[in-house]
């Protein structure tokens, strides 16, 4: 099934709350749709007779090989949309070698999703998303359950410092995870009486300094997610983020922010190959994955398209999407000539509403 037909399937069997839940975006979904829409107003200048034979569309990112530019970004309560939730996600993304960023949100613990990647292929990368917690030792608890784990990556998403105003869920009265269903990394945290579940932490009060205490909890590489501004990039590297994802969250929490893709040549230029860029919001196309690679990103996180696959098929549905994106791409680098990630480069992208 095509990624289209996927969605087709996943709206019509799903809940619609829960379907308006993944679709939806803050505000009056302006930047929802501009991320999908600002990838059409771009458009790839191939290079020929490049004698590349072979591609190996590979890449390194702190500490994880992924088999392509493409990862699973995080996204909450995959429970709601499969019942085998995460685990089906995780062993999908290690069959087709795409790194799982699995996220503080989920419905499946940690420690299960590894297990989950790793009895499907023995070396999966799986990356930790988490939100810093006002109180240092309930963020100290959540890294030591990442590390148990065996992830070998942090992203700390900064981008809701207070929780997005989505209408959809507003209006339909979808404020928390239904009965039977639990955020399982938040369990037992310090503080929490025991056996109890605490909230996914937001705060307007966190800064840099509590930045600064999560790197010195832990030797994991950690790379700061939903920067948009490239002075917040050129901080994050100062503060020594292992790398930058320039996200808008899907268009879930500030409705009035430029598409992702738009904000990717400043933010790369800004941090000049220091520490990777990452690149997630609106990538449906193995063609929107060549070009984001082309304005500077390493790699692209992809979100609501793995939900319906999810949905619409669980595990086989999320390889499915994860192999057209895969295979999209190969075709793309391909037609540009290229044999690699870095023969996409920014002098092969144009911008505007064309002719071009
Ligand atoms: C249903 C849903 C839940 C999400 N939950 C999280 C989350 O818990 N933490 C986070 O950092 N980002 C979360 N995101 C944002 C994604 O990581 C990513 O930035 C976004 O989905 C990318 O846009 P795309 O859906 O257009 O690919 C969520 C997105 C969706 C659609
Ligand atoms: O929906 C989201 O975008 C999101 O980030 C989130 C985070 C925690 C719980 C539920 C959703």
């Amino acid at each position: 099934m095509t990624l289209r037909a996927l969605h087709d399937r996943a709206r019509r069997i799903l809940d619609p709350v829960r379907y308006d839940f993944v679709a939806g975006g803050a505000g009056a979904e302006r930047v929802l749709a501009d991320n999908e829409r600002a990838f059409d107003r771009y458009r790839l200048l191939p290079r020929v007779l490049r004698g590349n034979a072979r591609r190996d569309t590979s890449v390194d990112l702190p500490g994880a090989r992924g088999a392509g530019p493409v990862l699973v970004a995080p996204t909450a309560f995959h429970r709601l949309l499969h019942p085998d939730g995460e685990r089906a996600t995780a062993r999908a993304a290690a069959a087709e070698g795409a790194v799982l960023v699995t996220g503080l949100a989920a419905t499946v613990a940690v420690g299960e999703v590894v297990a989950a990647a790793r009895e499907t292929v023995a070396d999966a990368a799986v990356w930790f998303q988490l939100s810093l917690h006002p109180r240092p030792e309930v963020t100290e608890a959540l890294v030591r359950r990442a590390e148990q784990a065996g992830c070998t990556a942090l992203v700390v998403t900064v981008d809701a410092p207070v929780f997005g105003r989505r209408a959809r869920d507003l209006r339909n009265g979808f404020t928390d995870l239904p009965p039977g269903y639990a955020a399982e990394n938040m369990r037992d945290l310090p503080g929490a009486p025991p056996g109890a579940l605490t909230d996914i932490p937001m705060s307007p009060a966190l800064s840099w300094r509590d930045f600064d205490a999560l790197l010195a909890a832990t030797a994991l590489p950690v790379l700061v997610k939903g920067v948009l501004h490239p002075a917040d990039a050129l901080l994050a590297v100062a503060h020594g983020a292992a790398g930058v994802v320039v996200s808008n969250h899907g268009g879930r929490q500030c409705d009035t922010v430029p598409a992702a893709v738009d904000c990717l040549s400043a933010v790369a230029g800004a941090v000049a190959g220091r520490v990777p860029v990452l690149l997630d919001g609106g990538v449906r196309r193995g063609s929107d994955v060549a070009v984001a690679l082309a304005l500077g990103a390493a790699a692209v996180g992809v979100g609501r398209p793995v939900l319906w696959g999810l949905a619409a098929d669980g595990e086989a549905g999320v390889r499915q999407v994860l192999a057209e994106l895969r295979d999209g791409y190969d075709h793309t680098l391909a037609l540009c000539g290229g044999g690699g990630n870095t023969d996409l480069t920014p002098d092969m992208v144009v911008r505007g509403d064309g002719p071009w």
